[in-house]
């Protein structure tokens, strides 16, 4: 059973359809990315799941059951990119606050707490006051008060964002453990690189419509362009085939582009057979970032080698 499936949401703007007919579901302890340029559609679609907004039409269903805000936001933890922290609070009172609020009794809320903030290196933080936190502290802060009651469902906007690689790394161990222990991650951002180490399944939005659902592996294999890195001790540029084409040069590999059809074999056939020595023959998967640039801006993913050509 999904933990989340959204049916066919719409929300618009006077005219404008923020979120135009989207659905996707979500298994339960998995990380989801959920993806997009800016105004695409990310922010109005999690308000949605959570409750914020009422959709305009289509349907969403929570662990199993038509959602109900009222009785469903018990079990989901949400951290906007803006942040709703209270400036002059101090930072155990804040999160002792919040975690009542949730449901969690003043015991429990401590014990979790303290556990937390010995994880994430707060522990000198109780006394300490909002307002005098850092950009990436308050990050951290928010993080744990989003997560301190175990909701079922944990949505992160841009979580990594003024966070220094250390930090970033804390986090990010937490979210594995999390989902690990069950919960369901949806992470929202624009940076690709940790949507490739974090999510196992994906949803691209853009201009409120679902442009691209899977998972990471399948999404790279099916935008992957046939290109191919070789190592070898030989000029590429007198390599003169209608198996494939070098297109370029990259960390001293020649970069190759297999036609239509053709098999490695063929190509490491004919390789051995110039005498070429072939340190490394390595397929090239586009990277999301690729990915992404070539179903928004609709730009070949290949662009970035024309430069060595
Ligand atoms: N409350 C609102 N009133 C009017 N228009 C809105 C409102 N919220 C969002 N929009 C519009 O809906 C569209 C989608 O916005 P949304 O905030 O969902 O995008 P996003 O993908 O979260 O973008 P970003 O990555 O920049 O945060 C945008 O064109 C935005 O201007």
């Amino acid at each position: 059973m999904n933990i989340l499936e959204v049916n066919h949401l719409v929300k618009h703007f006077a005219s404008q359809k923020a979120v135009d007919d989207i659905s996707f579901s979500i298994a339960p302890g998995s990380i989801f990315g959920l993806l997009g340029p800016n105004g695409a559609g990310k922010t109005t679609l999690i308000r949605m799941i959570t409750g914020i907004f009422f959709p305009d039409a289509g349907s969403i269903s929570f662990d199993g059951r038509k959602f109900q805000p009222e009785e469903d936001i018990a079990q989901i933890g949400y951290m906007p990119e803006e942040r709703g922290l209270y400036k002059k609070m101090k930072i155990g009172e804040q999160a002792l606050y919040l975690a009542q609020l949730r449901g969690m009794s003043r015991a429990d809320a401590m014990a979790a707490i303290k556990d937390w903030f010995v994880r994430l290196e707060m522990e000198s933080w109780w006394n300490k006051k909002v307002e005098d936190l850092s950009k990436g502290m308050s990050q951290k802060l928010q993080f744990v008060t989003t997560v301190l009651h175990r909701p079922k469902l944990i949505i992160l906007d841009e979580p990594f964002s003024g966070l220094d690689p250390v930090n970033a790394n804390l986090i990010k161990d937490e979210i594995f453990r999390l989902a690990q222990e069950g919960a369901t991650i949806i992470f929202s951002t624009h940076r690709m690189e940790q949507v490739e180490e974090i999510c196992k399944q994906i949803v691209l939005v853009n201009k409120g419509k679902k442009v691209l659902d899977g998972t990471v592996d399948q999404v790279k294999q099916d935008f992957k362009e046939h290109l191919f890195a070789v190592g070898a001790a030989a000029d590429a540029g007198q390599w003169q085939t209608p198996l494939f084409n070098v297109i370029g040069q990259k960390d001293q590999k020649a970069i190759i582009k297999l036609q239509d059809g053709v098999s490695n074999n063929e190509v490491l056939q004919y390789l051995i057979q110039q005498g070429v020595s072939i340190q490394s023959f390595n397929e090239i998967l586009p990277s999301l970032n690729d990915i992404f640039i070539k179903i928004v801006e609709g730009t070949p993913t290949a662009r970035k080698f024309d430069a060595s050509l």
